[in-house]
């Protein structure tokens, strides 16, 4: 930390003063690190500078500027320049425009989302300009930034040391313990971010349906609704995500009458990098079932314009066959939670195929402990893995830990009988089937893959293995 009124003293330098750059910048001054911003739009600079005034007790601390030669003279070297700007081509503009105000041993961040191979490029061009390069995950949103994110910082391990001090400090803490870590060499910080994504869609998309469930089903009230959720979010699978769903619920709509929620259009956007999740976990072999339906949910929301028009065509159960209330929802709490805790199972299969696939040396221990606290996907169930991960760091699936998997084994019956009664009502909740697909497939020690390969085999002659003897077979199939 640094005189702030001395020149060329602040800590880091911030590019890009939207929501996640200027509150990430009142949070790190707030703990008495010197900040120096920059954006193209001097607009952002004065907002973030007024913002200082009100809110911080050293409003000096912060310095924002619209011309990079100044907001690069501001720093003390070797300098850390974190970047918080739009994913993709804005992070190599800005990179390209810094290029030639940097010198050898100076640290550049992309907090961004962006996609791990775009990191693996840069991380490979800056090394050779000898920049420490860092490709950091950070969680939260706007109030995360502003009071505590989760941060997922990896690459260069030559800048964590100068870093250290300052991301600790503005990070979330969970008993004392800051949710931040170095995960390691290369692309590693924006790969856990894209996983830390994926999950979050898959928990997104099952507390949608729980809502449609209890909303188009038991035809409850969004107050009864509000409470149920309040309820769920004091227990095992309490978090940040079903927390602002009772907030949500509650909101009353500030341009007119009633709630806001019944009048929020049902089309979904989304940004990439649940589908990056997707995408990965096919390209790894990795079965990520409910993390897709998360995805393709979306689009299906999004295709409004059809989904209105096959309503008119397409049958389905006329009624709702009636059920008792109270049980319902005793089997709907357990159904969120096996889910749920099947959502996590999922991203974390995934991270651990990676750090084997791409030499991360990655600790999910790790992982779990910084996802805690400050992020979305935040959750009491995170203890739980965090403690699978200290017992069996090596461990591929967490299902795999008898303790883990014991959870599972309650709640599934919650999941069996919400999938049941829901299939009969014809109300669509791809991610729970999905989830007890999933749970049903991993705990199968036979899948019918036999009658796969024999297909296989009879037309395109691509052989199968048999159970009783050794060698790969091909049968003249259908010839007698
Ligand atoms: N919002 C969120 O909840 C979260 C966002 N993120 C990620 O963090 C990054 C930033 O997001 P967020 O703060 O929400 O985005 P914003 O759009 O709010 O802010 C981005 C800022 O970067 C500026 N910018 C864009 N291009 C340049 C450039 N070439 N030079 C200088 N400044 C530039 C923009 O200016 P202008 O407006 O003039 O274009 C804008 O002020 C993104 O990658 C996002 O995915 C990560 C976690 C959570
Ligand atoms: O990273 C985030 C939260 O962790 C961002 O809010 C991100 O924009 C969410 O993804 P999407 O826009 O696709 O819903």
């Amino acid at each position: 930390m640094t005189d702030p009124k001395s020149p060329a003293s602040a800590d880091i330098g911030l590019i890009g003063l939207g929501v996640m750059g200027a509150n990430l910048g009142l949070n790190i001054a707030e703990h008495g690190f010197t900040v120096s911003g920059y954006d193209q739009d001097p607009g952002k600079g004065i907002r973030l500078t007024d913002a200082a005034q009100e809110q911080l007790s050293e409003p000096e601390r912060i310095k924002a500027y619209s011309d990079i030669v100044p907001f690069i003279a501001a720093l003390r070297r070797p300098r850390a320049i974190l970047m918080l700007v739009p994913a993709g081509a804005a992070v190599d503009t800005v990179t390209e425009a810094l290029s030639p105000h940097l010198d050898q041993g100076d640290i550049l961040i992309d907090g961004g989302n962006s996609h791990f191979r775009d990191t693996e490029r840069r991380l490979q061009t800056l090394t050779e300009q000898n920049i420490h390069f860092v490709g950091m995950g950070v969680s939260g949103g706007e109030a995360g930034a502003r009071h505590g994110p989760s941060l997922m910082p990896g690459g260069d391990p030559a800048a964590w040391e100068r870093l250290r001090p300052l991301l600790e400090a503005a990070a979330a803490k969970v008993k004392r313990e800051p949710c931040v870590g170095w995960l390691g060499q290369g692309s590693v910080g924006h790969y856990v971010k894209m996983v830390h994504n994926g999950i979050e869609y898959g928990l997104m998309q099952l507390i949608a349906e729980s809502y449609d469930l209890m909303h188009r089903g038991l035809g409850l009230s969004q107050e009864e609704m509000g409470a149920i959720y309040g309820h769920w979010a004091q227990g095992p699978m309490g978090g940040f995500l079903l927390e602002i769903t009772v907030d949500i619920l509650g909101q009353q709509d500030p341009l007119g009458e009633g709630y806001l929620l019944c009048k929020i259009l049902d089309s979904a956007h989304q940004k990439g990098t649940g589908q990056w999740t997707s995408q990965e976990s096919l390209a790894l072999q990795v079965p990520t079932p409910l993390i897709n339906a998360a995805v393709t949910q979306r689009v299906l929301s999004a295709a409004k314009a059809q989904r209105q028009q096959a309503s008119q065509q397409l049958g389905g159960p006329i009624e709702l066959a009636p059920i008792d209330q109270e049980t319902f929802l005793t089997h709907l709490g357990h159904a969120l939670q096996g889910a749920m805790q099947l959502t996590y199972t999922q991203g974390m299969h995934l991270l651990q195929a990676a750090n084997q696939h791409y030499d991360y040396c990655l600790s999910l221990e790790l992982v779990a402990s910084i996802w805690r606290g400050g992020c979305i996907i935040r959750s009491q169930l995170l203890e739980d893995l965090r403690a699978v991960y200290q017992r069996n760091p090596d461990l591929i699936n967490p299902l795999l830990d008898s303790d883990y998997g014991a959870a599972l084994t309650r709640t599934q019956e919650g999941l069996r009988a919400v999938v049941q009664a829901t299939a009969c009502w014809g109300l669509p909740v791809p991610g729970l089937m999905a989830a007890l697909g999933y749970y049903d497939s991993y705990r199968s020690s036979w899948l019918p893959a036999n009658l796969l390969q024999a297909q296989r085999d009879y037309f395109g002659a691509h052989t199968f293995q048999r159970i009783d003897r050794e060698g790969n077979f091909h049968l003249e199939w259908g010839k007698k």
